[in-house]
């Protein structure tokens, strides 16, 4: 008899929610109250085929005091914080984007900047770039050429704000790959892992 979708739905989830648990303790160290909670996955619900509203365990697993406390972090970021950690987080993707980049990653980078120009939390600085966008094309044919359109783009936003330009054939010296084991952080990470076949050229 074929298993209850809704079931399997479930078991996965409480799988994923224990594996969690397990990565936040070792991150932070045991939950506050160990004996209420230890055995916890973050939310459980009931494996009966049925789903139980009542069934479903919203008590959290941590407890206020144990969620680590950086300055102020329920203080909101200010637009200069924000700008900081997205061009960190697109000029290292751009220096971990590969010489030669599949079809399906062109695509997925200029979509990634098409969206950031349409979510970015910041109204004014998202119209801007997606101006930037218009003007200047995302070019995404290679390590270089994309690494180089981003320094570009950058620069555009820093002359805009009276800032000098970054010299972009200093880029790669500026922004490396994500430090990483065993190349785990690679796009496509490492192809034995998931065996011959899994990977073809497009
Ligand atoms: C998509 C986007 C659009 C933005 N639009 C606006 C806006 O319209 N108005 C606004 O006020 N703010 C905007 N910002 C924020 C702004 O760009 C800065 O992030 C913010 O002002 C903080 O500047 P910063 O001088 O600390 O360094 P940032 O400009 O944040 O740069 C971080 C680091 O990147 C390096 N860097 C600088 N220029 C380049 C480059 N060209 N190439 C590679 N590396 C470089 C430098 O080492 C620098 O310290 C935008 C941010 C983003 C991500």
């Amino acid at each position: 008899m074929s298993e209850n979708p809704l079931q399997v739905l479930i078991q996965t989830f409480e799988k994923v929610s224990n594996s969690v648990q397990t990565h936040l303790t070792n991150l932070i160290g045991q939950p506050h109250n160990p004996s209420s909670t230890s055995n916890k996955p973050l939310l459980s619900f009931s494996s009966s085929s049925k789903v139980n509203p009542s069934s479903i365990d919203l008590a959290p697993l941590l407890q206020p005091e144990d969620i680590i406390k950086k300055g102020n972090s329920a203080a909101p970021v200010t637009k200069e914080e924000l700008g900081m950690a997205t061009w960190t987080f697109l000029h290292t993707l751009a220096a971990q984007y590969p010489d030669n980049p599949t079809r399906q990653q062109k695509k997925d980078v200029k979509e990634l900047m098409a969206i950031l120009s349409r979510m970015y939390p910041c109204k004014e600085c998202a119209d801007h770039f997606k101006e930037i966008l218009r003007t200047n094309p995302v070019q995404a044919g290679s390590h270089a050429e994309f690494s180089q359109w981003l320094c570009h783009a950058h620069n555009v936003v820093n002359r805009s704000l009276g800032k000098l330009a970054f010299q972009c054939e200093r880029v790669d010296a500026r922004w490396g790959k994500l430090e990483c084991e065993q190349r785990a952080c690679d796009l496509l990470g490492d192809t034995t892992e998931f065996g011959e076949g899994t990977y073809k050229k497009l």
